[in-house]
């Protein structure tokens, strides 16, 4: 069988620490992912919103226009950023998230997402993924976030080809939480998840670890999370621990709450060896349940 990552590949995930000042966070963002390149990386992340504060009420002031691609620099300065970014550094570039607009700005029907863009090494755009699952949770006396009071979900589970490499699949930060997301994108051969994310203080120190090693376990791939530094002065206070799973669930590499970055290398023999050793790929049951990634259905 053909492996799944052809050769092994340096991952970076820049955990960023970002500001209200967008153009400040993008020319920092770029500063970051020189750096991370020079350290040889092939594939840099940035974190969910990691050029405006995380906030439902800044989403509508940051968002950005991204359709047509490719958009004009006014209507997005962070698409034409990223793109000349990865061509600069010759990387993939999985382009944290940004808040999205679609239609006009004084328009009341006009949509928001939370997206993410990535970019290939000639600076062209590779995929689009729109957060699919909203960050609605409700913890008495520690956090309440509504994203889906202003935000719009993606429709769509995003797997991308990395000629050299493999596949990729990325979704954002909450989308963590759906093992079935991470499962077909497994299933239909991707060799890493990412996730741009920021978890909190609440959730962060239950589930962060937790929620990567998991995706990684069930699925024998890598895992990458990527969080904006830790900024008590801001609203939102991220978990931070931007890090790295390895297929057997081992967190090969995961930093504090300030801002760094994660840079391994992933093996190309890894995830066969991981499934050769603890063979579920080739033990499943689809006589007594069915594969999702193929649309089965159950039948009682
Ligand atoms: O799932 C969580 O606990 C946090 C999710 C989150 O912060 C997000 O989706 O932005």
């Amino acid at each position: 069988m053909a492996k799944l990552l052809k050769q092994s590949v340096k991952l970076a995930l820049v955990q960023l620490a970002s500001t209200a000042d967008k153009p400040h966070n993008l020319s920092h963002a770029r500063k970051k992912v020189l750096e991370a390149s020079r350290l040889g990386a092939k594939i840099v992340v940035l974190p969910e919103c990691f050029n405006s504060p995380y906030g439902t009420k800044y989403f509508p002031t940051y968002a950005e226009t991204l359709l047509p691609s490719p958009p004009s620099e006014s209507q997005s300065p962070t698409f034409h950023a990223l793109s000349n970014l990865a061509k600069e550094a010759q990387i993939y570039l999985v382009g944290g998230s940004i808040p999205e607009r679609v239609g006009e700005p004084d328009d009341e029907s006009a949509k928001l997402y939370n997206t993410s863009l990535t970019f290939g090494p000639d600076g062209g755009l590779l995929a689009t993924h729109r957060k699919v699952h909203l960050f609605d949770i409700d913890i008495p006396g520690k956090i309440k976030f509504r994203e889906s009071d202003v935000l719009s979900p993606g429709n769509k589970i995003t797997v991308l080809d990395l000629p050299e490499y493999g596949k990729i699949a990325i979704a954002i930060c909450y989308d963590i939480r759906f093992p079935e997301l991470a499962m077909i994108a497994a299933r239909k051969g991707a060799f890493l998840l990412l996730y741009p994310g920021a978890f909190n203080l609440t959730t962060g120190e239950l589930h962060w670890e937790l929620q990567a090693r998991a995706r990684a376990v069930d699925n024998q791939v890598y895992v990458g999370l990527c969080s904006p530094a830790r900024d008590m002065e801001a609203e939102y206070h991220a978990w931070g621990h931007s890090m790295v799973v390895d297929p057997n669930a081992a967190v090969l590499e995961q930093l504090d709450e300030k801002e760094g970055i994660v840079c391994v290398d992933l093996s190309g023999d890894k995830i066969e060896e991981t499934r050769k050793g603890i063979p579920i790929y080739t033990q499943r049951r689809f006589d007594v349940y069915p594969d999702v990634s193929e649309g089965g259905k159950f039948e009682e």
